[in-house]
């Protein structure tokens, strides 16, 4: 049995840092596990343009330990009147990625895109100067099921656009499906995906089964247990086009347990060991590293990253609750034991 494993040291492709007094703990978690993150820019109101990233930048880096080499990335995020000079100006002040929400599908997503023929310019734009489409991919019509969103997603708005736009590198965000799964593998060179721990770990009978427990809600949401399988299956594949991207998305406790809770897990304080845990179970550990610090760069065409993580085997338990910005936040798998820890 291994009981210890030291991998190139890791980056998150897809995080929720916020803002404000939220960045101590965020930025610190964060910055414990990763060597770089791509900072989601759902704030309210969202980074919409260069200026509004270069000034999140600095707000974040501000809040990075001293010594730590944790490097932000800057995604912008794309409204309907994003056109093709925000993309130029963002791209220019280092912006490597901009982010679809489709209005209405998510936390804090109500300035995103109501018709993708809005932002087919800003598109073309991107793959001129090579900028990265990061998709929650879920549609929002009201006639379509939860549990369908991201299926009909892929058909109706992610397969036109990666046919349209054959030079765009794409990632779909935090896949929960099979379908997902499968669109991705098969699709063409530049098309991508990440895949959360908790999408990995959990399927909707965690979060339904024996009592609602709120802290399980994300968004896309959990779905069965044969769709949980292809996510493991994925991840621990080997295959570069699934990398690691944990969607860390704190909400405190009170906007989760309550009776309109808020869709987010926050699993950034404990990333890698859950990561490790999915990995372990699979018989896969030998295959964490690739897709938790190799696949993700070369995706994104930027250097490894040098240096190093070790994880151990050696049971702990989870605290019940954390603090951020004098409020209580619960952290995913709360109280749990988990087998891996980071030295
Ligand atoms: N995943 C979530 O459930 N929530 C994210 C938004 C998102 O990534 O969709 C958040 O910002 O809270
Ligand atoms: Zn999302
Ligand atoms: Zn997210």
């Amino acid at each position: 049995m291994t009981d210890q494993i030291t991998l190139r040291a890791p980056d998150d492709w897809h995080l929720h840092l916020r803002d404000g007094d939220a960045l101590e703990r965020t930025v610190g978690d964060a910055a414990r596990q990763f060597r770089r993150a791509i900072v989601m820019p759902n704030l309210v109101p969202p980074v919409v343009d260069a200026e509004d990233a270069v000034s999140y930048r600095l707000r974040i880096c501000e809040q990075i330990p001293a010594g730590s080499p944790f490097e932000p990335l800057m995604v912008i995020y794309l409204t309907d009147r994003t056109d093709a000079e925000v993309i130029r100006q963002a791209q220019a002040a280092g912006v490597v990625a901009a982010k679809l929400y489709p209005a209405g599908a998510t936390t804090n997503s109500d300035s995103g895109v109501t018709d993708i023929a809005n932002i087919y310019p800003a598109l073309e734009a991107m793959q001129d100067c090579g900028m990265k489409l990061l998709l929650h991919g879920e549609v929002t019509s009201h006639d379509i099921d939860i549990f369908d969103r991201e299926q009909v997603f892929i058909e109706k708005i992610l397969s036109p656009v990666v046919d349209d736009f054959p030079d765009l590198k794409i990632v779909l965000e935090h896949i929960t499906t099979a379908h997902a799964a499968e669109f991705v593998q098969k699709a063409r060179d530049g098309v991508g995906a990440t895949i959360t721990a908790h999408h990995l770990l959990y399927n909707r009978n965690h979060m339904l089964v024996g009592g609602i427990r709120p802290h399980y809600y994300c968004l896309p949401i959990l779905k069965r247990g044969y769709h949980q399988s292809a996510l493991i299956e994925a991840a621990t594949s080997g295959n570069p086009k699934f990398f690691l991207g944990t969607d860390s998305a704190p909400h405190m406790r009170g906007k989760k347990e309550t009776a309109c809770g808020c869709a987010g897990c926050y699993t950034a304080y404990s990333a890698m060991e859950l990561y490790a845990e999915v990995f372990d179970r699979a018989g896969a550990l030998d295959r964490l590293e690739a897709f938790a610090s190799e696949f993700g760069p070369d995706f994104y065409d930027l250097p490894r990253n040098e240096g190093s993580i070790t994880l151990v085997r050696k049971p702990w338990a989870l605290p019940q609750s954390l603090e951020m910005g004098g409020e209580e936040l619960v952290p995913l798998a709360a109280g749990e034991t988990l087998n891996w820890q980071l030295v």
